[in-house]
């Protein structure tokens, strides 16, 4: 099998004396999926912050270590970190509104990280920016490339920001409730979108959600996080039929009234 292009092992993180996670470890692997499932403040941002290099003012790696594309990354300086990030591993988050420049058309923002950081000419990254907002299956992209942040929809200015997110070739793309304010239509066309991405292009995906469903429906591997613990972790379709731990049978359970069976696959060896 090929190198993880991000692993994490037994991960810790701390603000000063106190631990808010305690040990979370995984490997993810070109094209897979993992999930971190789990409910508010149980450190499944933090966890992908630390994988980004992005965790809160005081907040530190305090244990174990994380490994992106190979590269320990404790040791990297702020400028290795500036061209890791976007390149090799990227992300985006919840409230698509918050993270694109109001006063700037989409061309414009998607133009500059292509200019700045892949150094294309404007014409090539005009060119290059409609071909990601193809990418990201917006319908029309000359149209988009010309509108500015508040004449979109979320879901629209979530592709946008997926767009943005893929525009340098990374190999992971961390999803950190990137579909939480959403409505569910939109939320399952982003969903297939990313699910998209990562067969045509091989990007591996890390998709936190407190949402079950959203984990069922693209994950291979789940981290059941409670209060910085992982409780649980393995195969989704082996820990949603056979949960181990009480915290995720509550989680299933809180599901089935929406029929979570269906996006539920039966465990290979069932
Ligand atoms: N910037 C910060 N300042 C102080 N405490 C923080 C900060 N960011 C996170 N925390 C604390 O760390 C813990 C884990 O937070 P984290 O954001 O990782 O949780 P989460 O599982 O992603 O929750 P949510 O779904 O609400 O984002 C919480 O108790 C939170 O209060």
């Amino acid at each position: 099998m090929s190198e993880p292009v991000l692993s994490l092992r037994d991960v810790r993180i701390s603000q000063g004396a106190r631990e808010f996670v305690h040990g979370a470890s995984f490997d993810l692997y070109p094209g897979g999926v993992v999930g971190i499932v789990g409910e508010s403040g149980s450190g499944k941002t933090l966890t992908c912050r630390s994988a980004l290099g992005i965790l809160p003012d005081g907040f530190t790696v305090s244990g174990g270590s994380i490994t992106v594309a190979g590269q320990d990354i404790s040791a990297l300086s702020v400028k290795q970190w500036t061209t890791l990030r976007g390149t090799t591993i990227s992300a985006v988050f919840q409230d698509p509104a918050s993270y694109l420049n109001p006063s700037l058309t989409v061309g414009s923002q998607l133009g500059e990280v292509l200019r700045v950081k892949a150094g294309l000419r404007r014409r090539e990254a005009r060119t290059r920016g409609l071909e990601l907002l193809e990418a990201v299956h917006l319908r029309d992209p000359l149209k988009v490339y010309d509108q500015y942040p508040h004449e979109l929809s979320g879901g629209m200015q979530q592709r946008v920001l997926i767009a943005t997110a893929i525009s340098l070739g990374p190999r992971v793309l961390i999803a950190d409730e990137a579909t939480t304010a959403l409505d569910v239509t939109v939320q399952a066309e982003i969903l297939d979108l990313l699910s998209d991405l990562r067969e045509s292009t091989g990007l591996a995906l890390v998709v936190v959600s407190h949402d079950l469903a959203v984990i069922a429906q693209l994950c291979e591997q789940v981290l059941v996080m409670r209060s910085g613990e992982v409780v649980e972790q393995g195969p989704t379709a082996q820990v949603l039929h056979d949960p181990r731990h009480e915290y995720t049978r509550l989680l299933i359970g809180e599901h089935e009234q929406y029929g979570l069976d269906t996006f539920v696959e039966e465990p290979a060896d069932a």
